[in-house]
């Protein structure tokens, strides 16, 4: 499936949740507008089921399902694609696996070089942050909002802002240049659909 260029990026928060509980919140945000969704799970005991099932719900949706940190998942499953952080494996390696169509996301960080190495490595698109502080990972360092406005001006590719995102505070990062906004807690603490309708009206 092929990358929306802007909208909610919603990536899934399953810790101490069932897989019925992570579909029904899913569900809610894909029904709220999300546009594009990652499975990260960083605890997973059966991430292959939740990640299958992910998969079906998602395209029932037409929305691709990205999947966390693991190319042998994504090819298990099936899934459009891969985000790579800065231990996650090599670019060039994944498009191999996943082949020409995958798409293949990358964490910048607040870093514009390895963003623009990302994209000459063949990344679909690249990711900033964290903007604000996060309690999904308070220990993700700062990024600066005038990285996105760089990133816009110099990149290809659709820009991803993540970290700390809420409807209240998704302006700025807008005006900056972020076209996809990915978000756990500010979709998934709440009620995900009101979150996700929240969010797409900011588009
Ligand atoms: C869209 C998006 N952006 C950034 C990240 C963070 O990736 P990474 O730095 O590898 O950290 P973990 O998520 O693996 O803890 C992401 N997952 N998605
Ligand atoms: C995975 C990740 N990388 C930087 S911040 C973050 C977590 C984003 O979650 P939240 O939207 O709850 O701050
Ligand atoms: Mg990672």
């Amino acid at each position: 499936m092929k990358l929306p260029r802007r909208g909610l990026y919603a990536i899934t928060q399953p810790e101490g949740k069932t897989a019925e509980q992570v579909i029904a919140e899913v569900e809610a945000a894909l029904k709220g507008g999300a546009v594009l969704v990652q499975y990260r799970d960083k605890q997973a005991v059966d991430g292959e089921g939740l990640a299958g099932r992910l998969l079906r719900l998602c395209r029932s949706y037409h929305v691709p399902l990205i999947i966390n940190d693991s190319v042998e998942l994504a090819l298990a499953v099936g899934a459009d694609g891969v985000h790579l952080g800065r231990d996650d494996g090599n670019i060039a390696a994944a498009r191999v696996k996943l082949g020409a169509d995958a798409i293949i996301g990358v964490s910048c960080y607040n870093d514009i070089a390895r963003a623009t190495a990302a994209v000459a490595a063949g990344a679909d698109y690249v990711a900033f942050g964290r903007f604000f502080p996060s309690g999904s990972k308070p220990l993700a360092a700062p990024a600066e909002i005038g990285t996105l406005r760089e990133a816009k001006r110099s990149l290809p590719v659709p820009i991803v802002a993540i970290g700390g995102i809420l409807p209240e505070n998704a302006g700025q990062l807008l005006a900056a240049g972020a076209d996809l906004l990915a978000v756990i807690g500010g979709v998934f603490d709440g009620d995900p659909f009101e979150a996700a309708r929240r969010f797409r009206a900011l588009f």
